[in-house]
Order: structure tokens, then C-alpha cells, then sequence
């Protein structure tokens, strides 16, 4: 029986996905992570767009053949991936050899389901949407690296969301939206019930 699974936490800039993810790695038994946002290039590398702005929301202002390596580095040996990354594993007394534990990954991201070579690693893909005003609500208040300029929201955040969600779903990939206005003990509830019954009850 299969005993490793990724699971993807995409959706929209500040829709929940590190708060969701963060409350899963605690709970569920060993769990490593996987953030999209660092395998960022350096501001250096990200291409400037006829509109003036520097394109952070595009696949190509990351690095993806690193992360994907990554993702890869914890396939082939999740327990080495999760020591090396400080991951505590199950005790061993009561139950089997870590080799023979169930281990998840959480791939956290913006930008998961638009690039090809990863689709298919997925197990399960869960997709977090806000509306437009509560999205620019919270994105005003977010300090990130590279501070926002005036107009990026408008200008570019927000129209490649639409655009990458668009396309995502053209792809025929099967994503569980989640209602990011739900307060962050419902969708968590949810998400950890949900894998649960899907992934560890069926052991
Ligand atoms: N369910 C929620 N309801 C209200 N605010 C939330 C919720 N989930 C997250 N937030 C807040 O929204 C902001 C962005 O959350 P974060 O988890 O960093 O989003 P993301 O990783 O998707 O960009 C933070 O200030 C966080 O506290
Ligand atoms: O992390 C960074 O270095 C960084 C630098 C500049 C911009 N970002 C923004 O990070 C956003 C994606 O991360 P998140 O956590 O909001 O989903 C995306 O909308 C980018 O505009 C992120």
C-alpha cells in the first residue's frame, strides 16, 4: 500500500495558505514542507514588464527546477528529508520502522498547478480563493522582501491571479477549493479531517 503523499496547498496571494499549512505540519505525523515563495529568483533576475513592474507573479521569477528537485530529494527518501530538515519522525517503539511509517509532504504555494512537470506528483491539490477587496485588504498590510510598489495589486497581482486560475483550470487537474473568508480553525478542520479519512484512516 502507498505510503507516501504530497499534498498541494495552492491559491491565491494571502488567501491562508502558510496559516493552513503551518497548523498541519504540527498535527500531522511526518510531515515535512516544501514553500514555493523560496525558491524565489533574486529581484535582480525577475524580468521587468511593459507596464513598468517587475513580474513577480509569473512561473518564470522562480526557480522551479530546484524546487522541483527538491520535491524529488524527498520521494526517493522522505525520512533522510525529513531529518535533514529537523523533521521529528514517529516514535518507533509502538509502531513500525520509520522506513515503513506513512510520511506527507505539504507543497505550499501561489503559483503550484501552472507548471507542468510537477501535476502529476500531487495526491491531492487544494486550491484557496478570497475575493478581490478582502485579497487587497490583507496584501496592504503584508510586508514582503521587495515591498510592493504603488499600482501592483491592480496592475499585476491580482490580473495574473485571474489569468493562472484560468488556466489552472483548463489543465482538467482535480483541485478541493477552499473558502479562505471560513476562519482559520474551519478550514483547517476541514483540511485535516479531509486527510485523514483520505490518506491515514485507510492504512
Ligand atoms: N481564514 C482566515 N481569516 C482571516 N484572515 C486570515 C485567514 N487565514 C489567514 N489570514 C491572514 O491573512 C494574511 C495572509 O495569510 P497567509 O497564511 O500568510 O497567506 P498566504 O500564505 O496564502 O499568502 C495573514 O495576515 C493571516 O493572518
Ligand atoms: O517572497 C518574496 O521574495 C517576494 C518578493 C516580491 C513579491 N512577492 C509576492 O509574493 C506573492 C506570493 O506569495 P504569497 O505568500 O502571498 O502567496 C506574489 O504575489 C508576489 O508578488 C514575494
Amino acid at each position: 500500500m502507498k505510503k507516501k503523499f504530497i499534498i498541494g496547498i495552492g491559491g491565491v496571494t494571502n488567501g491562508g495558505k502558510t496559516t493552513l499549512t503551518q497548523r498541519l505540519i504540527k498535527m500531522l505525523p511526518n510531515c515535512c514542507v516544501v514553500h514555493q515563495d523560496d525558491f524565489y529568483k533574486k529581484p535582480d533576475q525577475i524580468e521587468v514588464g511593459e507596464d513598468g513592474f517587475k513580474q513577480w507573479d509569473v512561473i518564470t521569477a522562480l526557480d522551479m527546477e530546484a524546487m522541483t528537485n527538491t520535491i524529488r530529494g524527498w520521494i526517493e527518501n522522505p525520512v533522510k528529508f525529513a531529518r535533514s530538515h529537523g523533521v521529528n519522525l514517529a516514535r518507533t517503539d509502538d509502531v513500525s520502522e520509520p522506513e515503513e511509517q506513512t510520511h506527507i509532504l505539504i507543497v505550499e504555494g501561489f503559483l503550484l498547478y501552472n507548471y507542468q512537470p510537477l501535476l502529476d506528483v500531487f495526491d491531492k491539490c487544494y486550491y484557496i480563493t478570497i475575493p478581490y477587496e478582502e485579497c487587497k485588504r490583507r496584501r496592504s498590510t503584508r510586508q514582503y522582501t521587495v515591498p510592493d510598489p504603488p499600482g501592483l495589486f491592480d496592475g499585476h497581482v491580482w490580473p495574473m491571479y485571474l489569468k493562472h486560475r484560468t488556466m489552472m483550470e483548463a489543465s482538467h487537474l482535480t483541485v478541493d477549493y477552499l473558502d479562505g473568508l471560513k476562519t482559520k480553525e474551519e478550514i483547517y478542520n476541514q483540511v485535516y479531517e479531509d486527510i485523514q479519512s483520505n490518506f491515514l484512516n485507510r492504512l
